[in-house]
């Protein structure tokens, strides 16, 4: 008698897809006890993406590719891992995995791409490890994990409160043009909201009211309203850090965007467009001025983390 050889098991692997954000607006109140400020901002998903592959593994490992990988932690301080620990730690489960992230949101670029890494990280290992959890459940892990994760796990366009992680949906039509001039040089979040703190020590907590015309702009799909209420309580500190930041905000202003603003704790800078076509306008007077290491074009609002193929 022949014995036919085993057929090794077919690799399960879950493939998600997480956007970058910009505030379309941030606004700080004073540090509260916890170190954190309480803030409030809205967000807004944009089209440049990360991908986290994830695969049954022995143990639980990290590995990434893209622009910037050399600047992303593979150990147990990667957002990503520490999202797969907390997850199978609450779900009561010992199975490893291999997280394969694919850097597409700039790194340290105020575009919350550990973030969305860590967002994509949960619902890839929840799907993966058939957790049972409900969206709820996953939006608790997400706020443990980092004040933007929550926004990177819901996605589209969403006021955030508390420490930005308590989340209510806004009601946005249409779509908006970003061009985004990335540095590599990045900026630490502690460190802005360290010189915020220097230079606005007695803050005043922050109030929605002041967005209204925001919010009227992003429920009317006006670029030229939205522009023009863009708007960043870190971008002083920002620039206080990194005052090179201050060249791709003028060269934008001077080629026509309709708003231009930091991206979060930057240093990225974001420059709204009328169209598609203009994005692309800014996004070469940002390379042909030299005032950027990288240039993306992106176009928001987004979904949040999604599975886009899951094989068995
Ligand atoms: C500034 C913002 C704007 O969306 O994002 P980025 O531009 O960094 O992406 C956020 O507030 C950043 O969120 P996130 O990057 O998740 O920060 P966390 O990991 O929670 O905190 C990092 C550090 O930032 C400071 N921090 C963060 C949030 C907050 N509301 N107050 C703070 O003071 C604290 O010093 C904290 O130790
Ligand atoms: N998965 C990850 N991707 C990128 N950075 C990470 C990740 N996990 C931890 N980090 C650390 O967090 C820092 C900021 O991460 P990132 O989310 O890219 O920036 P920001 O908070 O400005 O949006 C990085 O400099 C890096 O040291």
């Amino acid at each position: 008698m022949t014995l036919t050889p085993v057929a090794p098991l077919p690799e399960r692997e879950v493939r998600v897809r997480a956007p970058g954000k910009v505030n379309l607006s941030l606004r700080v109140g004073p540090r509260e006890d916890d170190g954190y400020h309480a803030v409030s901002t809205v967000f807004q998903a944009v089209s440049v993406f990360e991908e986290v592959v994830a695969t049954a593994a022995d143990r639980r490992v990290l590995t990434v590719s893209g622009p910037q990988a050399e600047l992303v932690p593979t150990d147990d301080t990667n957002l990503a891992l520490r999202a797969a620990s907390l997850l199978a730690e609450r779900a009561g489960i010992d199975d490893g995995v291999h997280l394969h992230l694919h850097k597409g949101v700039p790194v340290a670029g105020g575009m919350a791409g550990g973030s969305a890494d860590a967002a994509a990280a949960l619902v890839a290992c929840d799907a993966l490890w058939s957790t049972g959890l409900s969206r709820e459940d996953l939006l608790q892990l997400a706020a443990e994990l980092g004040s933007d994760v929550p926004f990177s796990l819901a996605g589209h366009t969403a006021v955030g409160s508390g420490r930005g992680h308590l989340l209510t949906p806004a009601l946005s039509r249409g779509e908006f043009h970003w061009a985004f001039a990335v540095q590599d040089r990045g900026l630490s979040t502690a460190a802005v909201y360290a010189a915020f703190d220097e230079l606005h020590g007695s803050a005043l907590i922050p109030s929605q009211d002041d967005d209204v015309p925001l919010m009227q702009a992003l429920r009317a799909g006006d670029p030229r309203a939205l522009g023009a209420a863009l708007h960043n309580d870190l971008q002083m500190a920002a620039l206080e850090l990194d005052p090179g930041l201050a060249e791709p905000l003028a060269v934008a202003q001077d080629a026509g965007a309709l708003g231009v603003v930091v991206s979060g704790s930057g240093p990225t800078v974001a420059a709204l467009g009328r169209s598609r076509q203009h994005a692309l306008v800014l996004a070469a007077a940002f390379t042909a001025a030299g005032v950027a290491d990288r240039v993306l074009t992106a176009a928001g609002p987004v979904a949040g983390a999604r599975v886009v193929s899951s094989a068995d």
